[in-house]
């Protein structure tokens, strides 16, 4: 590994020593998409490769066990901060928390997960591999440039395959596109998919179908970093879409968010402009920018049964125990307590769901309800 880089939040340096998007000419330090939409769409594509390198790191450092992650790093890794270190530890704890509450409530209910922008995600390959009988579908969808990448990984490194292979009855049953861009199982799925397709299609009256995706089974939806870079329009419309035509009511249905908040005061200005400057425009964040705002946003859209919202710093607190938060700390050296607690003041965990009507569709609420949420803003 190399020198540590943060690309992914503010240059503390710069935080410390300017004023946040001073001489930038834009307001609020938001880059309006200049660029052709071919070239943002790269941009936003790209920010995969830098979750599945904090991912390695975290790895590497041993604040997380996934034996995969290493799939989708090849080569050398470039380091980041301990603080980065740490923030990549507490968004994938905090969703697995989630997850787990979710698969482990009506166990032996099948289940389905749709991971929207997963990118190289591993989160699919370590619950299977934990759990190969685990009744659940996953659905990934990303774009083609990132979905082609990823089944290409998968086809060369064995052990992707075989904890696939080992979550189907029948190896048959995977199947591969010719294009190399999608592969469908009866139980993982990854779909070539512009989100913003999804919207159009489910306004026309053949609206875009995802294979082997159920309208009928308890449903979680999966946003890590990635309605975030949607338009608030699209990025709504995409929820209306999966509440409304995909998994339509009363099939009890969830949505987990991961993403940064807070961008207007002094660090997350400098967040959003650091940001911009690598021409990586966060469309949502000023409608979205607080935590009631995020438990507004899941109400309005449809996840009336219960919401709840916790920003990274909280659920290092109170969602993982003295013992482990004592193991991280021993992980690597990590001084700048105080520019931990910044950063992690800017990042959030937000969840909501529906109920349904069936013997299961109670799931979510048995599953969450007793989840700590954090009262303030
Ligand atoms: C920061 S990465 C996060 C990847 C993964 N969710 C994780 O947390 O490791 C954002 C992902 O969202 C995807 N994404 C963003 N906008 C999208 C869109 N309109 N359609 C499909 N995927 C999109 C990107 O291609 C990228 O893979």
């Amino acid at each position: 590994m190399s020198t540590p880089r943060g690309s992914d939040i503010p240059n503390l340096n710069t935080f410390r020593s300017s004023h946040p998007g001073r001489g930038r000419g834009r307001k609020g330090g938001f880059a309006a998409s200049e660029q052709g939409t071919e070239a943002q769409d790269q941009v936003v594509q790209r920010t995969d490769q830098d979750a599945s390198v904090s991912r390695m790191n975290a790895v590497a450092l041993g604040y997380l066990d996934d034996q995969f992650a290493k799939f989708f790093t090849p080569g050398p890794v470039p380091k980041k901060y301990p603080i980065i270190n740490r923030g990549t530890y507490v968004r994938t704890t905090a969703i697995d928390m989630l997850v787990r509450r979710f698969l482990m409530t009506h166990c032996s209910q099948k289940k389905q997960i749709i991971s929207l922008g997963a990118g190289s995600d591993t989160r699919y390959f370590r619950l299977v591999a934990e759990n190969p009988s685990l009744p659940l579908v996953y659905h990934e969808l990303d774009f083609a440039a990132n979905t082609a990448s990823k089944i290409s990984t998968l086809k060369r490194n064995p052990p992707l395959l075989k904890a696939l292979q080992g979550h189907v009855k029948d190896a048959d049953d995977i199947a591969f596109s010719s294009d190399g861009t999608r592969l469908a199982s009866p139980t993982y799925n990854i779909h070539p998919v512009d989100l913003r397709a999804l919207v159009q299609s489910s306004q026309t009256p053949q609206p875009l179908s995802l294979p082997n995706l159920s309208p009928d089974i308890p449903t979680l939806v999966l946003s890590e970093c990635c309605l975030i870079y949607l338009s608030p329009s699209a990025a709504d419309s995409v929820l209306s879409a999966l509440t409304r035509s995909l998994v339509p009511s009363p099939t009890p249905l969830s949505l987990i968010l991961y993403e940064p908040i807070r961008p207007f005061d002094a660090f997350g200005k400098v967040m959003v402009a650091n940001l911009a400057s690598r021409g990586i425009h966060m469309q949502t964040l000023e409608k979205y920018a607080s935590l009631s705002a995020q438990t507004t946003r899941l109400q309005t859209a449809g996840f009336a049964g219960g919401q709840g919202a916790v920003d990274v710093d909280f659920a290092f607190e109170q969602w993982i125990d003295a013992k482990e938060r004592e193991r991280i700390s021993r992980c690597e050296m990590l001084d700048e307590l105080e520019e931990w607690r910044l950063l992690a003041r800017h990042y959030c965990v937000a969840w909501g769901w529906r109920n349904g009507k069936q013997e299961y569709g109670d799931v979510f609420s048995r599953a969450w309800d007793d989840v700590k949420d954090q009262n303030e803003d």
